[in-house]
């Protein structure tokens, strides 16, 4: 039986690490600077805390300056805000990561709101989002900006492809719908109100699922040939991690498909060093843009 090319996340990830480590020393020697980040943790879910311990090891890794940021979970807002409205005039930070989600007391919202768009390395700001939409430089998100980024590294060529997004939330969904658009592919968004998904993702020529529900995509939803893209991070039964798409039956289906852990994830995560040293670079006055 014939087997979908993974398409290696991990590995890609270490090489746009590689690619960043030249354009942070470049930054040093021109302009005497280092990138730095500051990344929020309000409260102490496990699962937030791995995820900001890995952001932190990133930045370590390729020499990007990093401070992790701990308030406890009652923390009123108003005091958050005055964080955020601190890292916005440090010179020494180019990025700033609030951690979603945030508790029930504290509005996603207004503190995405005072983040300079310019220190958004999220691409969350409203500022950074119109942009987006209409193609203008602008940090784009994390994911799908990681998505359209393993695409380019895998050869794969979206101009004129069907494209099916699974999902329409802020963060993934609607972005990398938009982004594919933009690379000139005609795009179908699914959602949960969605009637017959699979008469939709059977025309697929790349399928990217963000819906956060293990085996919402089986065998019966994909094209052969297909290029899937998992966004999916759901924790099994018995404590593994697995995606959106059943892996093992779609893999002999599809011509490429993302591996869950190790496809979307570790790219995410890469993308918020891009931007990271992207935002200094501005600052610097280096590169485009
Ligand atoms: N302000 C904000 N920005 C975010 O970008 C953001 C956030 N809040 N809140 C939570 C989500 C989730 N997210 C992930 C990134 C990488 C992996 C990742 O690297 N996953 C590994 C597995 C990691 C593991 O073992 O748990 C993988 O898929 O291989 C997972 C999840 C970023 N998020």
């Amino acid at each position: 039986m014939s087997s979908a090319q993974l398409i290696d996340g991990k590995s890609m990830a270490q090489d746009v690490k590689r690619e960043l480590a030249s354009r942070i020393k470049r930054l040093e020697s021109e302009a005497g600077v280092r990138p730095g980040l500051a990344v929020i943790l309000v409260g102490d879910d496990p699962a937030s805390e791995v995820y900001v311990r890995g952001k932190i090891r990133d930045c370590r890794d390729v020499g990007i300056r990093s401070e992790w940021i701990r308030l406890p979970d009652s923390n009123p807002e108003e005091d958050l805000l005055r964080q955020i409205d601190r890292l916005n005039e440090d010179p020494r930070f180019h990025g700033i990561l609030v951690q979603l989600p945030l508790p029930r007391h504290i509005s996603a919202e207004r503190v995405i709101h005072r983040i300079r768009p310019e220190k958004d390395v999220d691409g969350f700001h409203p500022i950074n989002v119109g942009k987006m939409v209409i193609g203008q430089e602008a940090f784009l998100p994390c994911t799908p900006y990681g998505i359209m980024e393993m695409l380019r590294r895998s050869g794969i060529s979206v101009a004129g492809k069907h494209a099916v997004v699974v999902g329409r939330s802020n963060i993934v969904g609607k972005p990398v719908s938009i982004l594919l658009q933009q690379a000139d592919a005609t795009v179908t968004l699914c959602h949960s109100k969605t009637r017959d998904l699979a008469a939709h993702t059977r025309r697929a020529d790349i399928l990217v699922v963000a819906v956060g529900k293990a085996r919402v995509i089986g065998p019966e939803h994909v094209k052969p040939g297909a290029v899937v893209i998992d966004v999916g991070i759901n924790r099994t039964e018995e404590g593994r991690l697995t995606g959106d798409v059943d892996f093992e039956a779609v893999r002999s289906i599809a011509s490429h498909i993302t591996p869950v852990p190790g496809g979307v994830g570790p790219m995410t995560r890469a993308m918020l060093l891009v931007n990271t040293v992207r935002a200094a670079e501005r600052t610097a006055g280096i590169g485009q843009g």
